[in-house]
């Protein structure tokens, strides 16, 4: 599939700082959205419906499933997640920007289905800060600290099938990092498309 928005696929180990990232590069880029995930799993503390997630049940996610509404969707720590096509399509196809906060399994479908789409994979600078961000935030039982690192390990074996790596160490200079591959593919992309007006917004010029 093509449109003339670009996507990008944000996954990463939990507690890496995917969500702390990619909240920041919204900030600085007023052309970049977020898409908003259907999840079976129940909302936690603050979350809010249609906020953090759409929260269904596993019998409403199956059924829009089965009609294929969903562009991809994955089973994840026992839940069901999926990035449903009516969330992302139009503003794709009206050639604005979308990144997907999503897993793995997710990231790899999309890009079966859109070749151009960029995927990004952050990492912790080591395991040893991944725990400490992971217990930091609140997670402290230890089952769940240790399941946690478990699937971080399964998950960062899977960082050689994305196109970039970013190493969240320094925060700002991993936001920075991010905001240079939007650039880049922004202009790439423009000029594949061979849409001149499109570069030029790229590059901020007139
Ligand atoms: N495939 C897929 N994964 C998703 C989607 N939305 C969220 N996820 C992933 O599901 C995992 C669990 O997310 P969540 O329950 O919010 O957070 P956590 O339990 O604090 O890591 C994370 O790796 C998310 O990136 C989606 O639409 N599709
Ligand atoms: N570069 C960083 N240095 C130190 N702490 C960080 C950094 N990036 C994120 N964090 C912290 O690590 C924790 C996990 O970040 P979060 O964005 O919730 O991760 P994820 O979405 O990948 O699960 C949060 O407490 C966050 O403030």
């Amino acid at each position: 599939m093509e449109y003339p928005g670009n996507l990008f696929v944000v996954a990463a180990p939990s507690g890496a700082g995917k969500s702390s990232l990619v909240k920041a590069l919204l900030e600085l880029d007023a052309r970049l959205a977020v898409s908003i995930s259907h999840t079976s799993r129940a909302p936690r503390g603050q979350e809010q419906h249609g906020r953090e997630y759409w929260f269904i049940t596993p019998e409403e996610f199956r059924a829009m499933a089965e009609r294929g509404d969903f562009f991809e969707w994955a089973e994840v720590h026992g839940n069901l997640y999926g990035t449903s096509r009516a969330g992302i399509e139009s503003r794709l196809q009206g050639g604005e920007d979308v990144v997907l906060e999503i897993d793995f399994q997710g990231a790899l479908q999309i890009k079966q289905l859109f070749a151009h789409a960029v995927l990004i994979f952050i990492l912790p600078p080591s395991w040893d800060e991944l725990r400490l961000r992971l217990a930091r935030r609140g997670d402290t039982e230890p089952e769940v600290i240790a399941k946690r690192m478990n699937n971080a390990r399964l998950e960062v074996a899977q960082a050689q099938h994305f196109d970039y790596i970013v190493v969240n160490a320094v925060f700002d200079t991993a936001v920075f990092d991010l905001k240079t591959i939007v650039h880049a593919q922004r202009l790439k992309y423009a000029a594949q498309r061979r849409n001149r007006s499109a570069v030029f917004q790229a590059l901020d010029l007139p």
